[in-house]
């Protein structure tokens, strides 16, 4: 039938083109034609025998494949470049074109003539080994650009490397998109709730400093509402639409805490992501970083994060070149730094440039004219939590909130509430809804009553509380109790406690 129909054009003076064959379908491109001359050939090829039907169309398949392949390829967000085996450029999408600053895809030329790769990495594709989210920082025409890439090899018939293709992506895009998925719980002064006058000032400086850009150090007992108010400031903030990265200085080990804090460099120690690892300060770039337990950060650390605050620039563990950060520190601490600075655990300079705004919470006891409206809140966030319907608390019950202590401070009244909430049987919260574990307090007050597994917990509480604060981090009191780091941490996390 091939044959057949290419006679006819043949025999009519065209010139054909191209020819594909699918399984009942013929397709033939011919240099343009007289429209009279095509209807003739059309006619003609028609009368074959087993010919169904003849339709002029205006792509051959191979070529709407090609274009549907370009739109997608077209489409997507990331820069594709792909290579053959002697590094010739053969497909480049828009976006890979607009991130070189070119004005054409610059397809079928070398690879080295518009992108300047690291030699390393060139080895890695020539070798036909993949490559996962290295960083790389080229020239374009409109300046440096720092890309995160990643590239498949290409391997031929038999198996030799013919080739990789390469996606990739500007590395602010990569950031936006990482702190877009851990994007802060929104916290607002509005969230930060109080009546005293003593915390409505410190309200007020706080709403204040958040519009600069100055160190703040936020000193207070466990559970006073630090990182509260660090989140609140950072929303308050011109920084309020970049991340705030919130870092436990004390729960990441201390041969950790470098790494992720600053990051590392390709191969800097065994089993290291390879290209290397940007550290939390980079994530937090334009952002706000807040570092909690900063009493417990180690000394070498202590003397890095003094360059950073120096400098405005980071480098990564093994690495020579700076990035400059720009990055507003929050740091908290409960533990008396003056003192640890005498005992030289603590660097003066260090404090001195983080203690730029000191902001001082005060331990509820100091403010308890707060507790009438923290346990109203208290009630609405856990009616909304638990679909409950508690409309308020007994004065009974309040005047025994109010005799207590608190020296786990708001958190505590927190989880004394939510307890409260699950057992109140009525719209009103009684005061044997109220369950405050501290020995002391309960065997002043009416209801004492103890199962025994109830008495070990308290006591395993007080024990550890007692070890906390005798050694002021997870660390020593495990020292202190002949038991590991890691079953402290997860004690304290058991009994809502906090380091
Ligand atoms: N003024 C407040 N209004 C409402 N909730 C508060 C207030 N202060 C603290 N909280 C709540 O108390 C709990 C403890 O607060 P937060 O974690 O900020 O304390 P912290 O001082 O950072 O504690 P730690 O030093 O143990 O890390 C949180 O659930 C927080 O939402």
């Amino acid at each position: 039938m091939v044959r057949d129909i290419s006679d006819i054009v043949a025999k009519c003076g065209a010139n054909i083109l191209s020819l594909s064959v699918r399984p009942g379908e013929i397709y033939l491109q011919v240099e343009p034609l007289h429209e009279e001359k095509l209807r003739f050939i059309i006619q003609k090829v028609a009368l074959i025998q087993d010919v169904y039907e003849v339709t002029p169309i205006e792509w051959m398949p191979h070529e709407l494949a090609e274009q549907q392949l370009r739109n997608v390829i077209n489409s997507v967000q990331e820069g594709i470049i792909s290579v053959n085996g002697n590094f010739v450029i053969t497909i480049c999408n828009l976006r890979a074109t607009e991130l070189l600053g070119l004005e054409q895809p610059p397809v079928g030329k070398p690879l080295s003539d518009v992108f300047e790769i690291p030699a390393e990495i060139l080895k890695h594709l020539q070798e036909g080994k993949l490559l996962e989210q290295k960083e790389i920082s080229i020239s374009t025409p409109r300046g440096r650009l720092k890309l995160m890439i990643n590239s498949r090899p290409v391997f031929d018939d038999r198996g030799k490397p013919s080739g990789a293709v390469m996606s990739f992506q500007k590395m602010s895009e990569v950031r936006r998109l990482a702190h877009s998925l851990t994007r802060p719980v929104m916290v607002t002064f509005d969230d930060i709730i109080y009546e005293s006058n003593k915390m409505k000032e410190i309200v007020e400086i706080a709403k204040t400093i958040a519009q600069g850009d100055s160190t703040v150090l936020l000193r207070g007992e466990s559970g006073t509402g630090k990182e509260l108010f660090a989140r609140a400031i950072h929303m308050a903030s011109p920084r309020k639409d970049r991340p705030f990265v919130a870092v436990n200085c004390a729960a990441i080990p201390d041969t950790l805490l470098e790494s992720e804090l600053f990051g590392y460099a390709d191969g800097t120690f065994t089993g290291a992501r390879k290209g290397g690892r940007q550290g939390l300060f980079e994530f937090a770039h334009h952002g706000t970083i807040f570092l909690d337990e900063i009493g417990e950060i180690p000394p070498y650390v202590q003397a890095k994060l003094l360059r950073v605050l120096q400098e405005g620039s980071v480098r990564r563990l093994g690495e020579m070149e700076e990035t400059r950060v720009d990055v507003r520190v929050i740091a908290a601490t409960n533990r008396p730094l003056e003192e640890m600075i005498v005992r030289g655990d603590f660097r003066q300079d260090l404090f001195y440039r983080l203690n730029v705004i000191p902001i001082y919470l005060p331990p509820l006891r100091e403010h308890k004219k707060d507790i009438t409206v923290l346990v109203d809140y208290f009630i609405n966030k856990f009616n909304q939590r638990f679909g409950k319907k508690v409309q308020g608390i007994s004065p009974e019950a309040l005047d025994y909130l109010m005799r207590y202590d608190w020296p786990g401070n708001i958190r505590e009244l927190e989880n004394v509430m939510e307890r409260a909430m699950n057992l109140a049987r009525d719209f009103i919260i009684k005061p044997q809804d109220i369950i405050i574990n501290a020995p002391d307090f309960l065997a002043s007050s009416s209801e004492k009553y103890f199962h025994l597994k109830d008495a070990v917990r308290e006591t395993e509480k007080e024990t550890l509380i007692r070890a906390l604060s005798q050694g002021g981090s997870a660390r020593k009191a495990a020292k202190i109790l002949g038991v590991s780091h890691t079953t402290v941490i997860k004690k304290i996390k058991k009994y809502g406690l906090s380091l």
